[in-house]
């Protein structure tokens, strides 16, 4: 034990830190002392460095000063939102005693415990994404995982192959990750990491807190009774859970079997490659989430987030989707929709409601707000408005919707009558049990009213009885209610007079019945204070029963919201219905990639044909000729089609797909130690393992990490194998212009280039996709574009026709490469080029005049 952790000669108070620190070791602990909460010792200087605030010292305790830190507890909250987000985790520990009455150290006690994963707080969460803990646990050579959205109540669990760990994280982004004690973990992402003792993880102990939980005898309905690591993962999540919270999680109600065969899998690269909600370098935009994202709640937004990242596989779901945002259109191609704008309607009805997801947990959890009351009371109001708008369409899960969006009419009553219309923030400050709900509150805020009219009669009579005419009966915080006469009429106040203050040009007294009435009064705010906290909680009790319902309702607004939102998209953005077909196909006409098109003045649309006899397309042209653009719309349109959107092209049809991999771009994974060429040949052989006839697979530039020789040999295989067995739809881009001439032995490889024409000595991008082989790579053009200076350019020219001779002698093939631009320029005086290089802007005039010596110099 260190010396600062021996209580025994510690102060009483610092006894009971150490004690309660003890028990929360690894996480920062507010100590609630008065109007602050207060950091001690390494937690002190720790939190000093991540919220710059004042590090000082505080007498001694144990022979040492004491390092201390504090924050205002009415400010408390920014500071626990920075440090959650920074990952940290932050334990509550409040006075529950009475200062008063206590001998030594008011008693205190860790109310709640706040992590990354857990918040529910609205001051603490995202408002547009979802925060959730997640937990990991590895038996037997397969991988559980457990997932809890704490805000929501949504609880999943899964068990897959620990290979696909890092998709799951790509996928789940946790904000924070339990795992068991000495398991290696490796990730990429930002989650808060937690290791918790094996037996946290236990199955016996897993399946008995989960069938309480959800109150059953087994987990048979759940469909996950013959788990055993994804039990115990999650048996390990909802401890962990219940012990942030302090109290029961009542929320949560049963848990759903994740089952990936659902969804069109996507591998972690793919899902950062096709920047779906984040850029490449970690940036919320532009990503296909932020073009889409026009949602009216903040349910919505998430809701929006979590299909981008889970595009189903059940074409009826899809289709019920399509035909739902077909209706919310001006003019519905099939049955009768909303009418008019119709996406526009829904969304200016859904823009004032509540966050209803989150509030409903924070009933559930006893920590709702009175304006989260009222502000669920509103929108349920507005609801039967939005019954009214969408009760002529005929659209079946528009419909299925509107019947979700039915609150119970005692749901609605019970929040009107009980609350007033706009209620104080905080409880403490009451005003917010509404007038005549309850007659106790009543009396005792009567009491406080008719103060006003007690006290305007009692001056009048005092300054009758007395005489004096400028006498005053007032008020203050500090000493209560007293009556005030001037020094000058001091002298004439009556015996019962009693002195409470002297200033300086008055005196201030309190009578016997001045001092009754101040008692009531008081007293009566004491109580009705007291009251109102009691008929407060009593509503959240009343409102539990609710709880399914309304997450019911949560649910239906955020789905009717992201529908309307691609309807409004698509209306805007000119996106069209995909289909679906049975045939083994990918057919895309005038396809657009939507991101990409909302940055370029104008945009160039492209077709792609892939079927069962044209499984891949080997794409040549310049470097940035558009190759990775045309490659990634096709996965977007694709995805998009399978989250139930319109796509971002003239004409889409679709044959069924199973999983979308990327190969693209190059980037080091440090965090695991691998360079680009190992990450380039890992993802390859994940997809040459995995694709399957019915996987889109886009590979760009593979090859390119290694040596030329040994990037061509390794691309020729790899679109061989893909070509041969796994005979997905490959979008396949490469500069190596040798493997074009695969379509000689492979007759369901079809060649197309990007176009460019060059245009005095520059190069012009076309952006569309042709048939057939690119004629020429323009590397030294694009490289001009790029600013390298001419003199590397022009030695670029001089060793390509060097390379092309040499490679033409010994390669009589070597007319794959086009016929090289007659670049056969005269040797050039060094004068001309020293005079080229001159700036002479850049030129003082003793340095111009030096130069000038230099140039003369040259000539001889
Ligand atoms: N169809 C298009 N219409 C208009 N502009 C486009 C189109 N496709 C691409 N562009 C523009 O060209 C730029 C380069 O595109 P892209 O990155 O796809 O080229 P690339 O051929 O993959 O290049 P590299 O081989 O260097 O990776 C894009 O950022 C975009 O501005």
């Amino acid at each position: 034990m260190t010396k600062e952790n021996k209580a025994v000669s510690h102060t009483p108070m610092m006894q009971q830190y150490l004690r309660i620190k003890a028990e929360h070791p690894d996480m920062l602990l507010f100590y609630r002392m008065g109007d602050f909460y207060e950091l001690f010792m390494a937690d002190a200087e720790r939190a000093a460095k991540l919220l710059d605030i004042t590090l000082t010292q505080r007498g001694a305790s144990n022979g040492n000063p004491i390092k201390m830190a504090g924050v205002p507890y009415h400010a408390a909250e920014q500071y626990l939102a920075r440090l959650v987000k920074m990952g940290e985790s932050v334990a509550i520990c409040e006075q529950i005693g009475d200062p008063a009455a206590s001998k030594g150290p008011v008693e205190r006690k860790v109310v709640r415990i706040i992590t990354p994963g857990t918040v529910t707080d609205s001051a603490l969460l995202e408002e547009k994404r979802d925060s959730l803990l997640l937990a990991l646990h590895e038996r037997q050579g397969k991988l559980g995982l457990a997932w809890l959205n704490l805000a929501s109540g949504q609880f999943h669990v899964c068990e897959t192959a620990p290979a696909n760990l890092p998709a799951e994280l790509e996928r789940l982004q946790p904000s924070e990750i339990l795992h068991a004690e000495g398991a290696s973990l490796q990730t990429n992402n930002h989650a808060a990491l937690k290791s918790l003792p094996d037996w946290h993880f236990e199955l016996d102990t897993a399946r008995r807190a989960l069938c309480q939980q959800f109150s059953t005898l087994d987990l048979a309905g759940f469909g996950c009774d013959d788990y055993t690591a994804g039990l115990e993962a999650a048996g390990a999540l909802l401890g962990y859970a219940k012990l942030t919270q302090g109290q029961s999680i009542a929320h949560i109600r049963g848990m759903q079997v994740y089952s990936a065969e659902r969804y069109v899998r996507m591998d972690a690269s793919t899902r950062r490659n096709l920047e779906i909600t984040q850029t490449l370098r970690g940036e919320p935009a532009p990503t296909l989430l932020s073009l889409l994202d026009t949602c009216a709640t903040n349910m919505g937004s998430r809701q929006l987030a979590h299909w981008l990242h889970h595009p189903l596989r059940d074409r009826a779901v899809l289709r019920a989707r399509l035909d739902a945002v077909d209706a919310l259109l001006p003019s519905p191609a099939g049955g009768r929709g909303v009418g008019g704008e119709g996406y526009r309607k829904i969304h200016d009805q859904l823009k004032p409601s509540v966050d209803v997801e989150r509030i409903t947990a924070r009933i559930a959890l006893k920590s709702a707000r009175p304006r989260d009351l009222s502000g669920l009371r509103d929108t349920l109001l507005t609801l039967p408005q939005l019954h009214a708008t969408l009760a002529s369409c005929d659209a079946p899960l528009i419909q299925s919707l509107t019947d979700a969006l039915q609150a119970d009419a005692a749901l609605a009553d019970l929040l009107q009558k009980t609350l007033k219309a706009e209620p104080s923030s905080v409880l403490r400050e009451g005003g917010v049990i509404a007038d005549g709900y309850d007659a106790e509150l009543d009396e005792l805020r009567g009491i406080q009213t008719n103060c006003g009219d007690f006290l305007i009669a009692l001056e009048a009579r005092e300054r009758a009885r007395t005489g004096i005419a400028n006498l005053k009966v007032e008020y203050n915080r500090v000493h209560g209610f007293y009556i005030e006469v001037s020094q000058a009429q001091s002298a004439n106040v009556p015996d019962d007079y009693r002195r409470r203050q002297t200033l300086k040009n008055v005196e201030r007294y309190i009578t016997p019945e001045l001092k009754a009435f101040e008692d009531k009064a008081l007293s009566a705010n004491d109580r009705a204070l007291a009251r109102e906290k009691f008929l407060y909680d009593q509503l959240l009790d009343s409102l539990a029963p609710f709880i399914p319902q309304l997450q019911r309702i949560a649910a239906a607004i955020a789905e009717l919201d992201v529908l309307a939102t691609f309807a409004e998209r698509a209306a805007t953005l000119n996106f069209s219905a995909p289909q679906f077909s049975d045939d083994a196909q990918l057919s895309i006409k005038q396809g657009r990639h939507p991101v990409v098109e909302a940055q370029v003045e104008q945009f160039t649309p492209n077709d792609t044909q892939l079927a069962d006899a044209r499984r891949m397309l080997l794409i040549t042209g310049p470097n940035m000729g558009g190759k990775s653009t045309y490659m990634r719309q096709v996965a977007i349109i694709a995805l998009l089609a399978h989250v139930g959107s319109f796509v971002p092209a003239q004409e889409a049809v679709l044959g069924e797909i199973d999983q979308i991999f990327t190969r693209i771009g190059a980037s080091d994974d440090l965090a695991s130690g691998r360079s680009t060429f190992m990450v380039e040949m890992t993802e390859a052989a994940n997809i040459l393992h995995n694709a399957t006839g019915k996987s889109l697979v886009l590979v760009d530039e593979i090859g390119r990490g290694t040596s030329t020789f040994d990037g061509l040999a390794l691309a020729y295989a790899i679109a061989r194998h893909l070509l041969e067995n796994n005979r997905s739809y490959t979008l396949f881009a490469t500069h190596y212009f040798e493997l074009t001439r695969l379509t000689e032995e492979f007759s369901q490889l079809a060649n197309v280039h990007l176009a460019a024409v060059e245009h005095q000595h520059s190069i012009v991008f076309l952006h569309s996709v042709n048939e057939g082989a690119a004629s020429q790579s323009y590397g030294l053009q694009v490289a001009a574009l790029a600013g390298v200076p001419q003199s590397v350019i022009r030695s670029a020219k001089k060793q390509l026709v060097r390379l092309e001779q040499n490679s033409a002698a010994q390669n009589p093939q070597g007319d794959l490469f086009a016929a090289v631009p007659d670049i056969q320029e005269p040797e050039e005086h060094p004068l001309v080029a020293a005079l080229r290089d001159l700036q002479p802007d850049d030129l003082s005039p003793r340095d111009a005049l030096e130069r000038l010596y230099q140039l003369k110099k040259l000539i001889s």
